[in-house]
């Protein structure tokens, strides 16, 4: 069994807690009093490089990495530092997340949110939704090809942008296959938990020129973004950098400067 399979299964038996609690009905109406979801298309393919700056607590690779007593700050100082839009871990067991996170995040910050978790299950874009999240992760390695369609034109359908993650060249077929117009290349691979800087520039010549590509993972410092801009990154996601680092405004505004380099070509 891999790391992934594991974390899923847990994510299952949660989400069926979730459903004998709180009826599909009940999300839907708190969904529709949310306010529009924003569209984060126009800063990703905007001037220079955008950055999503995530919360996260802990990570099955590292254990815990910062307490986060306040995510609304956080997510509050990743914004005044330039983030284009903040990505919040919602999953329970091994990231220590929740959608309370998200809510308080997206009471505080203007920009789009990320819900960052393992959707197995339309309900869960409803959840996103009714916490006030503008976007969904996809995860092309825990779906099959005909829920991954299904999620995509779901998520449309009630306002979520989904972000497709992949990790290779084949995953990467089934997105674009599956219509997604926004796919974010993990650099750790979620079976082994590895991480492996080339994935992203090896895989980013699959992704047709319209799709909006994303460098997720492993970014440490202004240099990789500079680098992962070169491969052809539109946008990089970052977590584990800010949320141990010291301060979090500071390090989201260096690597926004690196990358909107002039030496850098932008694809858009
Ligand atoms: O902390 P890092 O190495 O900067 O990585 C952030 C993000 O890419 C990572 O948290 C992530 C990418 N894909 C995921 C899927 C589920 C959970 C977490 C993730």
């Amino acid at each position: 069994m891999t790391v992934l399979d594991d974390i899923l299964a847990g994510v299952r038996e949660d989400l069926a807690e979730r459903q004998a609690r709180i009826s599909l009905d009940d999300l839907k109406v708190e969904a529709h009093r949310k306010p529009d979801a924003k569209d984060p298309m126009p800063k990703f393919r905007g001037e220079g490089i955008a950055v999503i700056a995530e919360v996260k607590r802990s990570s099955p690779s590292k254990g815990a990495l910062a307490d986060i007593a306040d995510p609304a700050a956080l997510a509050s100082e990743y914004e005044e530092g330039g983030a284009a839009a903040i990505s919040v871990l919602t999953e329970k067991r091994r990231f220590n997340g929740s959608l309370e996170d998200l809510r308080e995040v997206r009471g505080r910050v203007d920009v789009p949110v990320l819900r960052k978790d393992f959707v197995v299950s339309s309900y869960q874009l409803w959840e996103a939704r009714a916490a006030g999240a503008d976007m969904v992760l996809l995860i092309v390695a825990a779906l099959e090809q005909e829920a991954l369609v299904s999620l995509i034109e779901r998520a449309h359908s009630i306002g979520l942008c989904p972000l497709v993650e992949v990790h290779d060249e084949e995953e990467t077929r089934r997105a674009v296959d599956a219509g997604a117009q926004l796919i974010g290349v993990n650099n750790r691979n979620l079976k082994t938990l590895e991480v492996d800087r080339n994935t992203f520039a090896r895989v980013a010549p699959v992704i047709p020129s319209n799709v909006v590509r994303v460098a997720e993972s492993g970014v440490r410092g202004p240099h990789d973004v500079i680098e992962f801009a070169r491969a052809g990154a539109d946008v990089v996601l970052v977590g584990e950098t800010l949320v141990t680092g010291s301060d979090p405004r500071s390090s989201v505004a260096d690597l926004v400067a690196a990358g909107s380099h002039p030496a850098i070509q932008q694809r858009h």
